[in-house]
């Protein structure tokens, strides 16, 4: 397991260690001990979530609000997304920064974003099956995002705005408050 720091403090791009042989691969998607290891982060999650998406869909931004703020451990088990993580933390010094990384299912990258931050991604590729590990329980009531084109955060999805496929609930979010 490879890892990477990124201009945001506490978010991880991981690398894991990939067995290739004539049948495929296997590689360990999760091991509690090792990314608490290599990351010092806390590898305790409560949920497992998955998405299918198709090209331009863009989801987020989204975070929970308070006690109910969840980190994320995100990876691409088919396709290509861009993955984007927003320093929402009161006080950090790249607050209101935003990194984009692009996870494929080629690539097996794992990007670890922890609480404090909101989260989301575009499709890049015909399809894409998202899934990613969380430390806190979802909580509708506590949910709260910001618009994925805040003008502030100006966010490059990676892909024209023509083909970005939003929800109803993503087309309304607030905007970014600095
Ligand atoms: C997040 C979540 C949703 N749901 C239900 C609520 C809706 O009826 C349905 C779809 O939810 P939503 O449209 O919020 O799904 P996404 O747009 O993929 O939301 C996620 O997208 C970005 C990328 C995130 O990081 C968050 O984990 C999450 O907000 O699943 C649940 O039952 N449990 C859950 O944990």
């Amino acid at each position: 397991m490879k890892i990477e720091k990124t201009k945001l403090e506490g978010c991880f791009i991981i690398q894991p260690q990939v067995f290739t042989d004539s049948r495929g691969y296997f590689f360990e998607s999760f091991n509690q001990q090792k990314f608490e290891l290599a990351t010092g982060a806390n590898g305790y999650f409560v949920q497992d979530n998955q998405s299918a998406s198709t090209y331009g869909v863009v989801r987020g931004l989204h975070f929970q609000k308070g006690e109910f703020a969840q980190a994320k451990l995100v990876r691409v088990i088919e396709g290509r997304v861009l993955d984007i993580a927003v320093d929402l933390r009161a006080g950090s010094k790249t607050f209101g920064q935003w990194v984009g990384i692009e996870l494929t299912g080629e690539n097996n990258w794992q990007f670890y974003i922890p609480r404090g931050f909101a989260h989301g991604f575009s499709v890049l590729s015909e399809t894409a099956v998202f899934a990613y590990k969380c430390d806190n329980e979802y909580h509708k009531e506590a949910e709260s995002g910001i618009r994925y084109d805040d003008p502030t955060l100006n966010i490059d999805w990676g892909i024209p705005a023509k083909d970005m496929v939003i929800s109803e609930k993503d087309a309304i979010q607030p905007y970014f408050k600095p």
